[in-house]
């Protein structure tokens, strides 16, 4: 079976000369949620549109269910393309809104209604489906547009920062919607935003982004806990990043010299030599706090060794969580996020000595950039 939407060796120049996006290699599934995300300019947007053809593609192939589309024009695809301004007609009501690609499809009028009925009872449009947009919220435009790119029945969404326009609580709840939707309609979501977290909440598989080059494809929770480069390291999630050397091996772990001793951690790329230059990964939530009272040798053995002093800088409690920044004797810094219950000792800003834990296995040692 082909997949949905296959790119190979995608790279986009622009008449400019801006290499925007280099050698892009994707295998997509059918009904997979997909995310681009990375920082402003990485070239999210512009493989999007490559996808949707508003955009020439300047070598390489973009394929969906096996059929290269390289030379079809956007409308001749099986995509619908979801902006972040909607892009609605102001003019027509929402119905109109929703049949309009219908009707330049060529549908005749009895079908379109049906099609678009269908589609907005499923989106709760149906109520004002005779209205104009301007009225409506921004949970219902948002809505409209979905139907929009919908009830066209395209293999694949396409999805340009569709919820930035939204505040954080109807972002949230829309969030879920469009998650469920996908779920049910079994479509392929292709998505781009500049909110991390989103993209971790919703899709299969997210790809990160940066100077038009992919770092990492991988599925939300293996790309926060199994970094494989230092820049999805520093972009995804809350980790101190520590450098080091690589010492060896003991048992499967990476055994790393650091400026605070001998650390140990998950070794992620198995080719990496003695003395190679690396970086290790310790996720904040992998991070356990203790007193200094606490017996370091009974933490180094629970630990296997990943122990470390620190001085509680900071200590903000918002709700439940606690948030401690603490400093490690060579001024680097590092971010601890708890549940408040988890340490029945409150540790004082500013005179708290600390010991850091963390278990070999929650950490990722990676080759340094
Ligand atoms: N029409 C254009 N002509 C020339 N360069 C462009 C054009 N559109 C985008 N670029 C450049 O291509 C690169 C990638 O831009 P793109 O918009 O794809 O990034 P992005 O990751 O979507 O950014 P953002 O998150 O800010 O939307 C940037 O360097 C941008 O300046």
């Amino acid at each position: 079976m082909a997949y949905d939407l296959e790119l190979i060796g995608v790279e986009k120049v622009y008449d400019n000369g801006t290499l925007a996006v280099r050698n892009f290699d994707l295998q997509v599934e059918k009904g997979e949620f997909i995310s681009f995300v990375g920082p402003s300019g990485c070239g999210k947007t512009t493989t999007l549109r490559m996808i949707a053809g508003f955009e020439s593609i300047t070598s390489g192939e973009v394929r969906i269910r096996g059929e290269r589309i390289n030379e079809l024009p956007a409308e001749r695809r099986p995509t619908s393309t979801i902006f972040q301004n909607y892009a609605l007609f102001p003019h027509m009501t929402v119905r109109q809104n929703i049949e309009y690609g219908l009707a330049v499809k060529g549908l005749p009028a009895a079908a379109r209604h049906e099609k678009a009925d269908s589609i907005m009872s499923k989106l709760e449009l149906l109520d004002v489906a005779e209205r104009r947009h301007e009225g409506l919220s921004g949970g219902q435009r948002q809505r409209i547009a979905l139907a929009r790119g919908l009830v066209v029945e395209p293999d694949i969404l396409l999805l340009d920062e569709p919820l930035g326009s939204l505040d954080a609580n109807l972002r949230k709840s829309i969030q879920n919607e469009l998650k469920l939707l996908q779920r049910n309609l079994g479509i392929t979501f292709v998505f781009v935003t500049h909110a991390q977290s989103e993209a971790l909440v919703l899709s299969d598989r997210v790809i990160v982004m940066n100077r038009g080059e992919v770092e990492q494809i991988s599925g939300p929770y293996e790309l926060y806990t199994r970094p494989e480069t230092s820049f999805v390291a520093q972009f995804i999630g809350r980790n101190t990043n520590i450098p080091g050397r690589l010492r060896g091996r003991d048992g499967g772990q990476a055994v790393v010299d650091t400026a605070y001793g001998a650390l140990k951690g998950h070794l992620n790329d198995g080719s990496l030599g003695e003395g190679a230059e690396i970086i290790a990964v310790v996720p904040s939530e992998a991070i356990d706090v203790h007193p200094l009272t606490a017996d370091r040798n009974a933490l180094a053995e629970q630990y296997r060794g990943n122990v470390i002093e620190g001085l509680v800088e900071t200590a903000d409690v918002v709700g439940h969580t606690v948030s401690y920044v603490i400093r490690l004797p060579d001024g680097r810094e590092v971010m601890v996020e708890s549940h408040t219950e988890k340490y029945r000792e409150a540790f004082e800003a500013g005179s708290s000595q600390v010991y850091l834990s963390w278990l070999p296995n929650e950490a990722t040692v990676i080759a340094a950039a």
